[in-house]
């Protein structure tokens, strides 16, 4: 983080994206000084850094190490039309989904820009990334990217951008479809009469534990599936329904199209 506490940080748009990053980056070093942050309704997280010393909606530096895009894709062009005069040196991250790195050089110039896409359990150092960068973004632009990514999680680069659309689809709004699936799970406890507070309990236990042992042993899931799959059990009863041609797999399948389709989309 010295580089970045020495040149500064300027964050556009502190969402849930941005704010679950900036968290991460500060827990491992990033100082609230050396923020330069900016959001139309700052609510208590950006008023808590700011008495910390960060800098929020306040004048920007003239050459920050970094600036970093989080604003919704529906809301780039404006924030870019601001951003035209940023030195050509400064490296630009953007974590929005959809909008492309030919986009980002018409409106900002030739200047090494990092798409990334990362998702939310960076909150908690669990995040994975993949960055993809255009092509004034060197080995240092993109070492400088992988680190800052790798302070709230894992980091992978893309071979092309086109891959990004089908990344946002599958670990970009994943963590949805697992919080679904939890969610789905608590309703199913208490439809069988258990009481909410247990069928929480279950639901956010069981869907925790197994992803974290499946994160720990390194394990194929399919393999962990078939191990708690007694044979004529109470598992394969349940997944007689789950897998059936129609089922969980063919949905989720429908569900990351829509989710990749949209990020063509949004970048149109
Ligand atoms: N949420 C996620 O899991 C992920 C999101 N992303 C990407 O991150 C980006 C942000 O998404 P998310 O955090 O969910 O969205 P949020 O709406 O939570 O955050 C966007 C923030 O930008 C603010 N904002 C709006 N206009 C401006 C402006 N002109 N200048 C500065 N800030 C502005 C918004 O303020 P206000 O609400 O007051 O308008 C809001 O606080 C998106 O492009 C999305 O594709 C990528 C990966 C995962
Ligand atoms: O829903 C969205 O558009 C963003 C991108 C990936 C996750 N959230």
């Amino acid at each position: 983080m010295k580089d970045l506490n020495d040149g500064g940080v300027l964050v556009v748009g502190c969402g849930r994206m941005g704010g679950a990053l900036l968290d991460g980056w500060i827990a491992q070093g990033l100082q609230p000084a050396s923020l330069w942050i900016e959001d139309p309704h700052p609510g208590d997280r950006l008023l808590a850094l700011a008495a910390q010393g960060a800098h929020v909606n306040a004048p920007r530096p003239a050459r920050p190490a970094v600036v970093l895009l989080a604003v919704k894709p529906q809301m780039m062009a404006e924030v870019l039309a601001g951003l035209a005069a940023l030195p050509a040196d400064v490296p630009v991250l953007s974590v929005a989904a959809g909008v492309s790195l030919q986009q980002y050089g018409a409106a900002l110039g030739d200047r090494p820009i990092i798409r990334a896409m990362p998702n939310t359990p960076a909150l908690v150092g669990r995040g994975i990334t993949a960055i993809i960068g255009n092509d004034h973004a060197g080995p240092g632009h993109l070492a400088l990217a992988t680190r800052m990514f790798s302070a709230v999680g894992e980091v992978v680069a893309l071979e092309a951008e086109a891959q990004i659309d089908a990344v946002t689809a599958i670990s970009g709004s994943g963590p949805a479809y697992l919080f679904l699936f939890a969610e789905a799970l608590e309703q199913a406890a208490r439809a069988l009469g258990l009481p909410e507070a247990l069928a929480r309990q279950l639901a956010r236990g069981t869907v925790g534990g197994a992803a974290a042992m499946m994160v720990a042993s390194g394990r194929d899931a399919a393999e962990l599936r078939r191990e708690v799959t007694s044979p004529a059990g109470t598992t394969a009863a349940a997944l007689a329904v789950l897998m059936r041609p129609d089922g969980l797999p063919d949905l989720i399948a429908q569900a990351a199209e829509a989710a990749r389709d949209r990020s063509v989309a949004l970048g149109q």
